[in-house]
């Protein structure tokens, strides 16, 4: 659905992406992770073709961009550093715009499908509101209501939860992943590890313009071949595992165990109670410090500060 070969872009003498190869699949939601001026934008801007690559191929549902724009984008939902809409003007007078001005949007079933994109990202009944009185969180679902009207076969989705509290954030999540099993592929940027943690199939990591990583996530928590194990006999586990046990909090060890139900076999066997065994397994945080050298401030666990300036760049 988005392939890249080589994409770079650099603006005088600083490289924003730097030979990036994406590999987005039909039916991925697919999460860019990268820390803030990682260059998470100016590629969604490429893909998008809002601004020409320096170098290197994308395509997007199999055509070049921006080439094909015209062909391709009709079957694609975006949304970008922010929404644009005329403040003046409510919400669905917004949509009803934008309806307009795409293309294969039939008249007859525009306010349908402008009402329909408004209940999705629960702007329903606000919608007689002009837009300057929206909050950050309101453009944003409204950003995204745009994105939805033409039942896109791809969402490119930049920061799609920038602004949003933490209802509107699973608000979002849900959404997205509603759309994903109705077919949609979804590519979401971020900046935060637990929403792609908690939403992705597919993890792709931008450091310095860098891709470093692109993985299933499924892959990336493999487990470390270590099992954690808690019994209130930790002593006799000790002596029974001989050296295998690394590191004892309490009643709980940490063992080097390739295979667990083999372990709780030999520490059942040997009478040892068993209050809790499972292999421990690589987390998506461990293995991006890992392939970025980052420190973990780079990436926010939680949610973003509401209301950063986008703006003015590009
Ligand atoms: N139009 C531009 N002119 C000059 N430099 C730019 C321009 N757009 C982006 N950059 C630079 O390119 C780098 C990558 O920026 P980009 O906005 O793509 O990163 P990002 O990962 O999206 O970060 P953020 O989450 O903060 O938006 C940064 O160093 C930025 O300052």
């Amino acid at each position: 659905m988005i392939r890249t070969s080589g994409l770079t872009k650099r603006f005088g003498s600083i490289t924003a992406v730097d030979h990036v190869d994406l590999d987005v699949r039909e039916g991925d939601v697919y999460g860019f992770l990268g820390a803030n001026g990682s260059g998470k934008t100016t590629t969604v801007r490429m893909l998008l073709g809002l601004v020409l690559a320096t170098r290197g191929t994308a395509e997007l549902l199999g055509r070049p961009m921006p080439a094909a724009a015209r062909e391709v984008l009709p079957f694609v939902g975006s949304l970008v550093e922010g929404p644009a809409a005329y403040p003046q003007l409510s919400g669905r007078a917004n949509l009803a715009l934008f309806d307009r001005m795409g293309t294969g949007g039939v008249r007859a079933t525009r306010s349908t499908r402008v009402g329909d994109a408004l209940d999705r990202v629960g702007l329903g009944g606000v919608d007689g509101r002009p837009v300057r009185a929206y909050s950050l969180g309101m453009r944003q679902r409204l950003g995204l209501a745009s994105a939805l009207l033409r039942a896109p076969r791809l969402l490119v989705l930049d920061e799609p939860t920038n602004g949003l509290d933490p209802q509107g954030i699973r608000d979002i999540r849900a959404l997205l992943l509603e759309l994903n099993r109705a077919g949609t592929t979804v590519f979401v940027s971020s900046h935060l590890l637990a929403e792609i943690e908690q939403m992705c199939t597919r993890v792709g990591v931008l450091h310095r313009g860098r891709l470093v990583l692109q993985e299933q996530l499924a892959d990336l928590q493999r487990p470390t071949g270590r099992v954690l194990l808690g019994t209130p006999d930790a002593e006799r586990a000790i002596a029974l595992l001989d050296g295998h046990v690394e590191h004892r909090d309490g009643d709980r060890l940490v063992v080097r165990a390739a295979d667990a139900a083999e372990l709780a076999v030999r520490l059942v066997g040997a009478g040892v109670r068993v209050a809790e065994l499972r292999p421990e397994r690589h987390t998506l945080e461990s293995v991006v410090l890992e392939a970025t050298g980052a420190g973990s401030d780079d990436f926010s666990a939680t949610a973003a500060p509401t209301g950063p300036d986008r703006g003015g760049r590009g």
